[in-house]
């Protein structure tokens, strides 16, 4: 484990090459869905690495930047599993990862919805490393049960958006998702992600546009009602539904229709914060429980 491991107070930690190899294969894996998320392009008003989509505040190298300094953070988070550790645990790790993020960006918000809902999947498979969880119970369900009430009792920060968007929509957010067990990762995003393989073969990046547009179908996600409300919510749902039920990426000109989109959300100033997020946390799932290479 890093040194920031020792930080975590009356814990034993695990030092040897062998936990300290996999936290670090585990972590490097979450960094790269982060990563392979933003080298995605078009994602209805969200950053790539082809524009900043209905940011002017980011771009993808502070995406880079920030995926790259929570490595070591999710490798926390996998020890922390490992030690069949509590939420308020993660939750101080967590805080961590957040102001090393801040530092990293400039006090930007690039990834702290990921920083919780990929750190809690990194912790999962922690629990399975470590003897807690069996291998055969999906990593989100792994969360559910071991944190999913801590996830829903903890803390609230009252200024967040999520907290706005909960509280005046009444909005589930990360947590509802997290402590659910990432229903939009395995009804949507994983489905999706077979289904365009199948529409799109050869190409990884397209496969990654569908798995967006299903996630944003369906995600209430609090970032677009923070940003555009609930008339904001329902038209990028609709626009997203409509590029699947016109073939999604199986159609042809989907790259024209997918960028119309994109245009469409940057026109409102919407960004599916969420959907993203999710999109990594797919591709992170996929890999660990398909044994898909990225
Ligand atoms: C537990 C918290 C993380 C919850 O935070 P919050 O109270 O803010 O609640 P949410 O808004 O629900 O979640 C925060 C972020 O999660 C993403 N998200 C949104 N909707 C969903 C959803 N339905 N399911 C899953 N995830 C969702 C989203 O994060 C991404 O977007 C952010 C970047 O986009 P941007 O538009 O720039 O966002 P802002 O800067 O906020 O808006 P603008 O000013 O630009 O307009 C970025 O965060 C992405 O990751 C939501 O933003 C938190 O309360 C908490 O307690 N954290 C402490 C640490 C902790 O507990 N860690 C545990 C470690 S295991
Ligand atoms: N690519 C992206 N653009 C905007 N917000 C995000 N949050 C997570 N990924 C994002």
């Amino acid at each position: 484990m890093n040194s920031r491991a020792s930080a975590i107070p009356n814990v034993s930690v695990d030092n040897s090459p062998r936990v300290r190899s996999f936290q670090e294969r585990i972590a490097a894996l979450a960094e790269r869905c982060l990563r392979l998320e933003i080298e995605t392009w078009p994602k209805p008003g969200l950053v790539s690495h082809i524009d900043t989509g209905s940011h002017t505040d980011m771009d993808a190298d502070m995406f880079r930047r920030s995926a790259s300094v929570l490595r070591p953070y999710f490798a926390e988070m996998v020890g922390a599993g490992m030690r069949d550790e509590s939420m308020s645990i993660l939750r101080k790790i967590g805080l961590r990862a957040e102001r090393a993020m801040l530092h990293a960006t400039g006090g930007v918000n690039t990834h702290r919805g990921a920083i919780f809902g990929m750190g809690l999947l990194c912790a999962a498979v922690g629990l399975r490393e470590g003897g807690h969880a069996d291998s055969q119970t999906p990593l989100g369900l792994n969360v559910s049960r071991r944190w999913g009430k801590e996830i829903l009792a903890g803390p609230r920060l009252p200024d967040s958006h999520g907290e706005m968007a909960g509280s005046r929509y009444g909005a589930g957010g990360a947590r509802q998702e997290a402590a659910q067990g990432f229903p939009c990762v395995y009804q949507i995003g994983l489905p999706a992600l077979h289904d365009a393989a199948r529409l799109a073969p050869g190409n990884p990046e397209a496969v990654r546009v569908q798995a967006c547009f299903a996630l944003i179908a369906v995600l209430e996600d609090t970032n677009l009602l923070h940003r555009g409300g609930l008339d904001g919510l329902r038209f990028a749902q609709q626009a997203a539904q409509d590029f699947l039920d016109q073939g999604g990426v199986g159609h042809t000109d989907w790259l024209g229709r997918a960028e119309a989109i994109h245009q469409a959300f940057i026109e409102r100033r919407l960004s599916p914060g969420g959907a993203a997020d999710l999109l990594a946390m797919s591709l992170f799932v996929m890999e660990l429980e398909e044994e898909v290479v990225l």
